[in-house]
């Protein structure tokens, strides 16, 4: 088995793997109270076959299958650690030797110091999702269950997750209900305020995948809640296959995050990604440069270029997170920490 990452250097220094935002994006909480960071190879091509092959034979959790409200299935979860009642409180179990033996993705992940003032110091949940070439998630927000950062692994895929703007209502008339036929599963419309050409928000949800469903083994996307989200993304996150993507603080509160349901990026897709600086690959490198490099020369969804393209295919992203609440056992169970 390969090499292990024991032997990380210390500190590590999160700063180094910023991700820099587009200067209109920032805002007034400033990047120091968080941000998005990437961290390329963050385990071996070893590590990563492992892991794949533990969570492919995995028979405890099963695989949930979420839908959208429509029924249709757009990828398959599992989670570790333990459920999630429907007050956010962890309904603790143990993790599985996969994910703090070998390897030892816990305390890699504290390494990185991004869970370091959450309650436990380090993640104590994990959400596993598959995706096929062609499956994704619709744009949302993580949740109040937990410490505000996710620290996500891919394996075995590239993707590109889109990163949304929540939107303050106050300042956009309401238009509800219209659709543009964009990739927007709620309906979104482009509508004109003043002289600026502004995104009509389109409402969103928090993530409650881990309340327990009344559907056994199904589990359906949040309802619309009453946030909103500009209609199209900022920017995208390349993520390659064995990377971490650590969300944190204002990135994981005042951005939506979405995988778009595609076979493949092309370079329009591509000249979005903010990433390119910190990729691991020269290849992947290469296609965003030249993707980005068109973009700027307004010679965008040049199609032909077979050779820019990035095909998916099938990935696993581990998403580690630290749900502050513990079900101290019965107890809590008593005490009404479990709904019921
Ligand atoms: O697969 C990913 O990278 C994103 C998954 C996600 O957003 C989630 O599990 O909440
Ligand atoms: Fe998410």
């Amino acid at each position: 088995m390969g090499e292990t990452h024991s032997d990380h250097p210390r500190p590590f220094h999160l700063e180094d793997h910023r991700i820099k935002l587009p200067q209109e994006t920032v805002t007034a909480s400033g990047p120091s109270r968080g941000g998005f960071y990437y961290i390329p190879d963050f385990i071996t091509e070893d590590e990563e076959a492992y892991l794949v092959q533990k969570i492919s034979t995995a028979s405890q959790p099963k695989w949930k299958v979420l839908q959208n409200r429509s029924g249709r299935e757009l990828c398959r979860l599992q989670y570790w650690g333990g459920q999630v009642s429907k007050s956010n409180v962890l309904i603790p179990q143990p993790m599985p030797d996969f994910f703090v033996k070998f390897p030892n993705l816990i305390e890699m992940i504290s390494g990185t110091t991004a869970f370091d003032s959450s309650a436990h110091g380090e993640p104590n949940h994990c959400l596993v999702n598959e995706y096929l070439p062609g499956q994704g998630i619709m744009p949302h927000e993580d949740g109040g269950a937990y410490f505000p950062a996710v620290a996500t692994i891919s394996l075995s895929s590239h993707t590109l997750l889109d990163i949304y703007k929540l939107v303050d209502k106050s300042e956009v008339p309401s238009n509800p209900g219209e659709t543009n036929g964009s990739d927007s599963k709620e309906g979104s419309e482009k509508v004109r305020v003043g002289d600026e050409a502004v995104t009509q928000p389109t409402a969103v949800g928090e993530d409650t995948r881990l309340s327990p469903s009344k559907n056994e083994g199904t589990t359906t996307l949040p309802r619309p809640g009453a946030r909103s989200r500009e209609a199209e993304p900022r920017f995208s996150i390349l993520q390659e296959p064995r990377s971490l993507l650590i969300t944190k603080g204002h990135a994981y509160r005042e951005y939506l995050h979405g995988i778009a349901e595609r076979k493949q990026d092309r370079p329009s897709d591509l000249s979005k990604v903010i990433n390119l600086d910190l990729l691991g690959d020269e290849v992947t490198k290469d296609k965003v440069r030249q993707a980005r490099g068109q973009d700027s020369d307004g010679k965008v969804g040049r199609e032909g270029g077979g050779d820019l393209v990035m095909e998916r295919d099938t990935r696993l992203s581990l998403t580690f997170r630290d749900v502050e609440r513990v079900s101290k056992g019965f107890s809590g169970f008593l005490s009404g920490a479990v709904k019921r």
